[in-house]
Formats: C-alpha cells, structure tokens, sequence
C-alpha cells in the first residue's frame, strides 16, 4: 500500500550508488544485471535507480534503454555553465538522460568539504534544470542512550533539512536519504526503532510543501532491513549490499509485499 503525501500516493522507491567501487566494466555488467531485474519493480510500481560515476552515466543510461530505471549523477556543481574546471553542471547531467542527481552524501562532506550550503545551492541547480534532487542527511555520531539519540540525531538533521528547503521551490519533487553517518560503512543498519524515529520527525519538518517528498533510508541496508522501516521511509538507498544484484532483487521483493 502505498503512503500518501499531499500531491498524492507516494511510490516506494530503491537505488543503489556504486560511489566509486566499480570499474566501467564492472559498472556496464552490473547496468546489464539491473536491467534483467527492473521489471520486478515496476511491476510493483516501486521507482528503481541507479547512481553510477559520471564518465559511467552515459553508457549505463544506454545498457537501460527500454526500462523504467532512472539514471543518476553522485554530485553536480550550482551553476549551470561557466569556467569551472572539473565540475559537471546539471544542465549536462540532465541532457545526459539523468533523472536524479545526489548531493551531500557524508563522504563528500567529510572527504571534499561539502556543506548544507553548498548542498543546498546544487539541489537548487538541479530543480532548476529538471533533476530530482537526492540529498543526504544524518547525524555524525551515534548516541548512546537510545532515547537521547533520537532528539540529538533529530536536531542534527534539522538544519539539513531546513537549508534545503529554503533553496528549492515549494513544488518540487524532492528525495530525503536519511543516512546516519556512523551507519555506512558499517556491519548492520541503523536500529529500526531509531530511524523509524527520526525520518517521521523528518517528515514532520517537510509536511505542507506541494512536491512529492519522500525518505530513503541508507547506511548498511540490505535484505531484511526495509520491514522494519515501513512507518518511517518510502524506500531504501543501498550501498554495498546492491553490489550482488540478487541481494537487490530480494530487496524489491520484500518492498512489494
Ligand atoms: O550511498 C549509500 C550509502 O552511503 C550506504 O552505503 P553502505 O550501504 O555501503 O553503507
């Protein structure tokens, strides 16, 4: 049963980034892989993506042609031309076939000093130039008493959040991954009961905007973790435990039930 937001129901949604873990090769196999899966998906009208590394974006969105699967860029710059060496604009991404285009993730914030400022200028970029933003927000640490982690992984995120509201249109589609930074990377997710907290307090800070909202849980999630959620997040952003794409297919399937 799908949630419902005020522009409607919303659709489940589940993708993976593959940061900087594959080669194009590998990148294309796995496109190809992804592709013989999609349909479980869509059948399940769940929004499947992808987020491959920018010189995979083209091929990849090529290895998916016929599908519903949305193509996506792990970072973009917050102006839409100019002298900017190394930088991508969203206006390219977007010619490009993107769809999605995810900004603040906290390893470019920890290792590329990226900030709720600059993550909030590119998200306007990309609303700008059709692109869904997906931005990454969490708390650094982990609290220790499971009831005080909830208010400070709360009021860490608040700010995220709200910079990012203040910089996109009222009407825009937008995607929140809630990713504690002390659970990427990590053994196992985050404890259920703690993120279904803290993405319903997340909900709370967006209700009344026009544009589809919805919250992906990232950090450790893989098969199993998504039961546990369903009051908190529209979906899961995956990591590792996508790279066996049968550990995504399994993931679809518990997401239709
Ligand atoms: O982009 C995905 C998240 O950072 C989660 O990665 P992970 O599942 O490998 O911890």
């Amino acid at each position: 049963m799908s949630s419902t937001s005020a522009v409607g129901p919303r659709r489940k949604i589940v993708g993976t980034s593959l940061k900087m873990y594959f080669d194009l090769n590998k990148t294309l196999t796995y496109a190809a892989d992804l592709a013989t899966i999609s349909s479980q998906a869509a059948k399940h009208n769940i929004d499947l993506f992808i987020i491959p590394d920018f010189v995979s974006l083209l091929p990849v969105k090529d290895a998916l042609k016929g599908t519903d699967v949305k193509v996506g860029a792990q970072d973009a710059f917050w102006e839409d031309a100019g002298a900017y060496t190394g930088e991508v604009s969203c206006r390219t991404l977007k010619q490009a076939g993107a769809s999605i285009v995810e900004l603040g993730h906290a390893e470019r914030r920890r290792l590329f000093g990226e900030t709720d400022a600059t993550a909030a200028k590119k998200a306007a970029a990309a609303c700008r130039n059709g692109l869904v933003p997906l931005v990454c927000i969490g708390e650094k640490t982990h609290g220790k008493i499971a009831s005080q982690a909830v208010g400070m992984a709360i009021e860490e995120c608040r700010p995220q959040v709200m910079s990012l509201l203040q910089a996109i249109p009222d009407d825009a589609e937008l995607i929140l991954a809630y990713e504690p930074v002390w659970a990427i990377g990590a053994s196992e997710p985050a404890d259920p009961d703690h993120v279904v907290a803290v993405t319903q307090q997340i909900r709370k800070m967006t209700e009344g905007r026009k544009g589809l909202t919805r919250i992906l849980y990232g950090g450790s999630a893989g098969p199993g973790t998504y039961d546990r959620l369903r009051e908190g997040v529209d979906g899961l952003f995956l990591g590792r435990f996508a790279h066996d794409i049968k550990n995504l297919e399994q993931v679809i399937k518990e997401m239709s039930d």
